[in-house]
């Protein structure tokens, strides 16, 4: 059985958690506080901190583990990334305090200023391939307050909506790192034949699920005389299936093809204006090319 790391806390949780259940691997934990699982027939979940699964995958007390890319970086620990999740997308910024006469750019943020962070180590490496000589001040969370509390003049920290630093009166100077989600492994070199195997076996899993949720499967039936501008509407994987309609009207096709979820809100409105009719658009649990 692999053991797999996963997040027991947080802004992850519930989002790894539904993308192993659409890779078809279901949780069955004892209760609700269990710090293992078993997961499918192949694997059992380990529940432990975000931050602390790259250590716990580098040293082989788990074969591999889904957190933050954020976190991977500030472990410093070699591992590779299997597959993006898609999913925790999140900034690591640097972010400033707006006063007159201070910094707006990285660039002007003078020797010895006081940075608050609780990712010291991507911090240190951002401002030294700046030539920035900062001071930093290690702080477990909510970094956001420490410039109001008089105890850093900047801070480097995570940022999706923006709204945590707008509350804070921040504004957004550089960006040291973006982050989402991914299935972490230690370097191929190090895992045995049979761990690489049943990981590949993972990462095919989730990496369908990820693809299949920016995908949607669309159907048409398409006037005949208009398939060749259907056909420019619908790119499809490998370009639309086309069906013929028994009993249906002759004048018609039914006509296939995954489109991009971004997509499919203009894709049916052209449809509709070449005269197409019953469209319908569903999900797509799983996606293999
Ligand atoms: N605002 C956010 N939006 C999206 N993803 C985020 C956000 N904040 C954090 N993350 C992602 O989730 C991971 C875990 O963060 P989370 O806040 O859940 O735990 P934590 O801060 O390490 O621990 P704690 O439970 O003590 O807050 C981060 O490392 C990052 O990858
Ligand atoms: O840009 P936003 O959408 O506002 O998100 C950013 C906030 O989210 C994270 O904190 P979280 O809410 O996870 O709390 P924490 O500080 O306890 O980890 C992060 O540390 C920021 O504070
Ligand atoms: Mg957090």
């Amino acid at each position: 059985m692999l053991k797999i790391a996963l997040p027991n806390k947080g802004r992850l949780v519930e989002d790894v958690r539904s993308a192993l259940l659409d890779a078809g691997l279901k949780v069955r934990a004892a209760n609700e506080r269990a710090l293992v699982a078993s997961m499918g027939d192949e694997f059992s979940a380990l529940f432990v901190r975000a931050e602390d699964i790259p250590e716990f995958v580098a040293d082989g007390a788990a074969d591999a583990g889904i957190t933050g890319w954020d976190c991977v970086g500030e472990s410093g620990r070699e591992l590779d990334a299997l597959v993006d999740l898609g999913i925790g997308r999140c900034r690591l910024v640097v972010a400033l305090h707006p006063r007159p006469g201070g910094p707006t750019t990285v660039d002007e943020i003078p020797d010895g200023a006081r940075v608050a962070t609780s990712f010291p180590r991507l911090a240190e490496q951002f401002f030294r391939a700046r030539q920035r000589k900062v001071q930093l001040v290690p702080v477990n969370g909510a970094a956001e307050v420490a410039p109001h509390l008089g105890i850093a003049d900047a801070i480097v920290d995570l940022v999706s909506t923006g709204s945590t630093l707008r509350v804070n009166g921040l504004f957004e100077a550089a960006t040291v790192l973006e982050s989402s989600a991914r299935l972490i492994a230690r370097p191929r070199r190090e895992l045995t034949e049979e761990t690489a195997a049943a990981l590949d076996d993972l990462a095919l899993a989730l990496s369908s699920v990820v693809r299949a949720r920016e995908q949607r499967y669309l159907m048409a039936n398409v006037p005949r005389d208009r398939l060749d501008s259907v056909r420019d509407v619908l790119p499809g994987i490998s370009g639309p299936t086309i069906i013929e309609v028994r009993g249906q009207s002759s004048d018609f096709l039914a006509v296939h093809a995954v489109v991009p979820e971004n997509q499919v809100y203009r894709i049916v409105s052209r449809l509709k204006g070449l005269g197409c009719q019953g469209i319908l658009v569903t999900r797509i649990e799983r996606l293999v090319p």
